[in-house]
């Protein structure tokens, strides 16, 4: 387990989400050997967005590394929400499938609700749907799938406070945005591991001044780089959900101009100031995957009892 929290040669501790992705990924995989029928994950991508392509790709990958039945519905940006709708019903009855992820954000024209209203609440393996959301806000985690992003984030700020010897419970937690997909199921995490919490968003006065009362500080907004070091509290753990795609030095070999991944967390900045970090790229997003899995496996479970 130690090796998921390193040091970074500066005051904080770097919190490695490759390693604890890596461990996540061969515990699915040695249970998911023991089951009389393999899981089976269907991820539905709708259009031609490069960034989902990339997504799609690398939850294929890792359904297979852990023995999953793996099958991806590639459809084109003109299909209607009806045609949509109608593959996810045909999916919800498919006994080799245990769970439905349809890649968001979906083109204009089809409304995402609707869709992710129709998956089966036991496939919902991205925990969208709102019986999901509803058992998740009651505390009655052991039926709920729980949303992939906050559910690896959970387990990295575990990690990184038995490195930092700290408590989540009574800690002070501040959230930085209030979406469904992250902020919202992030609170609810933390609320039932007892930690005090703070949503704060693009309407919260003074957000640096919240920021830094955060003992467990999460960033999912979506704005580069926008929380500074001077926004954290000294020794602080800092979870950064962020993805952001930004212009980088120079030009790739096809001439396109060169991109960088960064989060919402100044990184240089925080190195300086935290006491433990994820960083951008290798923190929470490969957790995302990992816990896709966990959830593909949690629905073929429960769909053998
Ligand atoms: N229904 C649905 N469920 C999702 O879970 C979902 C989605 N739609 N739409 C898009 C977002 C985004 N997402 C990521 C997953 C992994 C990384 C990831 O592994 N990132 C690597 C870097 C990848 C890179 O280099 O581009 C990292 O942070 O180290 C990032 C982003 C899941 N999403």
């Amino acid at each position: 387990m130690s090796e998921i929290v390193k040091t970074s040669g500066k005051k904080a501790l770097l919190i490695d989400g490759k390693a604890a992705q890596a461990e996540v990924l061969a515990r699915v995989a040695a249970e998911a050997a023991l089951l009389k029928q393999k899981p089976g994950l269907a991820v539905v991508l709708v259009g031609e967005d490069p960034a989902s392509q990339v997504y799609v790709k690398s939850k294929g990958k890792a359904a297979s590394a852990c023995g999953f039945l793996s099958v991806q519905h590639d459809l084109p940006v003109t299909t209607t929400q009806a045609e949509l709708i109608a593959l996810v019903q045909s999916l919800n009855v498919d006994p080799a499938i245990h769970g439905i992820l349809v890649q968001l954000p979906l083109p204009k024209g089809i409304d995402a609700s609707k869709v992710l209203e129709t998956i089966a609440p036991e496939k919902d393996v991205d925990g969208f749907h709102p019986v999901n959301v509803g058992l998740l806000a009651t505390g009655l985690t052991d039926r709920a799938l729980v949303p992939c992003t906050p559910a690896g984030a959970m387990l990295l700020i575990e990690e990184a406070a038995k490195a930092l010897g700290r408590d989540i419970s009574g800690a002070e937690a501040v959230i930085v945005g209030r979406s469904n997909i992250v902020g919202k199921p992030m609170a609810q995490l933390l609320l039932a591991r007892n930690a005090t919490v703070t949503v704060a968003h693009s309407r919260t006065r003074d957000l640096p001044a919240v920021a830094r009362r955060a003992d467990i500080l999460v960033a999912a907004v979506g704005r580069p780089e926008m929380i500074r070091g001077d926004w954290i509290k000294p020794g602080a753990l800092v979870i950064d959900v962020g993805i952001n795609r930004i212009p980088g030095e120079g030009f790739r070999p096809d001439g396109q101009p060169k991109t960088r991944l960064v989060g919402d967390v100044a990184l240089q900045e925080a190195l300086e100031v935290a006491g433990a970090i994820t960083p951008v790229p290798g923190g929470v997003g490969p957790m995302t995957i990992a816990l896709l899995m966990s959830n593909t496996l949690r629905a073929a479970k429960l769909a053998a009892l």
